[in-house]
């Protein structure tokens, strides 16, 4: 079967097929190991926000620093979000991917542009990568300035309500947090907010159809998110997985709570004690699944460095300062590659 330059892998796996096309299929060293799934012990740090803003904040600050420096990526729960919001998110996307074709073309998004808003499947520019078994709807949604929701799905009428109330909400939350971590890390509260500067935000919806041969592919190859922080919600057929000290652990779905992935640039601002999560998305032959990433990024003009006050003799800079616009051309063109595109930056002391 041809799987044209922008084909979606629900056409492609609504042919009925048994097998996958070649496209899809991942070399055999990065091919998932679907057994492994309900094995390990380890489990994604959890973090409950319940009482924010009293006595609690000490235990909240312990929890996220430790997970900070030992996952990357923690769920949380109480974080304030109303859980009617997030299902209203899942519900979008759910009822925009299983619209009919034609309605969803209306918003595809532009080949071969990088992070080109809209409805697509290919994310990279580059043309010999192995597919991700996903497509997905991609919005701008901060600073408003960016956004058109003209663009957005027409339907439900609610669609684009829902999408500025969600990204408000994020926004909202992603700065709660960020403080967390920066005073978790001994720099002020406002610090990595202050770097980041205006953020941009994007919402990601992915939606993963069902895979005749979920053992040779990826919903989404490994990588490391590339901004700031990235705050996922996903449904309650599971597949997000995280490396943990060369083990991939699923993140256990809960409807209520909602995944907090550090990005390479908090990486960079800590000057590495705290790390950006390594991810990945697993699929299965039975169930489409929907997951809902919101993006915190820094413009394309910021620069990005090890935080000053971090820096000591015993503890040198890790990392060259970098543009964020060149970090993600380079992301872009390259492609995720696991966690290569930070490494590239590291100073060897
Ligand atoms: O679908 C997921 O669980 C992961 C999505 C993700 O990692 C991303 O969009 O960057
Ligand atoms: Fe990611």
């Amino acid at each position: 079967m041809d799987v044209g330059s922008n084909s979606r892998v629900q056409a492609v796996n609504e042919t009925g097929l048994q097998h996958i096309p070649k496209e899809y299929m991942q070399p055999p060293d990065l091919r998932p190991n679907l057994a492994d799934r309900c094995f390990s012990s380890a489990q994604v740090p959890l973090v409950d926000l319940l009482n924010f803003d009293s006595n609690n904040i000490d235990t909240i600050r312990n929890g996220v620093g430790r997970a900070c420096r030992e996952w990357g990526v923690f769920q949380i729960i109480n974080h304030g979000v109303p859980t009617r919001l997030l299902d209203e998110m899942r519900d979008n996307g759910r009822n925009f991917f299983e619209s009919p074709v034609e309605e969803k073309l209306k918003y595809a998004c532009t080949f071969g542009s990088a992070a080109s808003e809209g409805y697509g499947s290919r994310m990279l520019v580059k043309e010999d990568q192995v597919l991700d078994w996903r497509d997905y709807f991609d919005h701008h949604t901060q600073p408003i300035s960016r956004t058109n929701p003209n663009r957005w799905p027409h339907n439900p009428p609610s669609y684009r309500e829902t999408v500025q109330e969600y990204s408000e909400q994020m926004k909202l939350l992603a700065q709660r947090l960020l403080a967390v971590i920066s005073e978790s890390i001994g720099l002020q509260a406002f610090y990595i907010q202050e770097v980041i500067g205006e953020p941009y935000q994007n919402i990601t919806i992915s939606y993963y159809p069902p895979c005749p041969q979920p053992e040779l592919a990826l919903g989404l190859q490994a990588h490391s998110d590339m901004g700031a922080i990235t705050l996922l919600i996903q449904d309650e057929v599971g597949g997000l997985q995280v490396l943990k000290d060369g083990l991939w652990i699923t993140v256990q779905p809960l409807r209520d709570a909602i995944v907090v992935n550090l990005g390479d640039q908090t990486q960079i601002v800590s000057n590495g004690t705290y790390k950006s999560a390594e991810h990945r998305a697993v699929v299965n032959a039975q169930k489409a699944r929907i997951s809902v990433a919101t993006f915190y990024d820094p413009s394309k003009q910021t620069r990005i460095c090890p935080a000053p006050e971090l820096i000591t003799k015993d503890s040198p800079p890790c990392y060259r300062e970098v543009i964020y616009g060149d970090y993600v051309s380079a992301w872009y063109t390259k492609g995720p590659r696991g966690k290569t595109n930070i490494h590239e930056l590291a100073i060897n002391n």
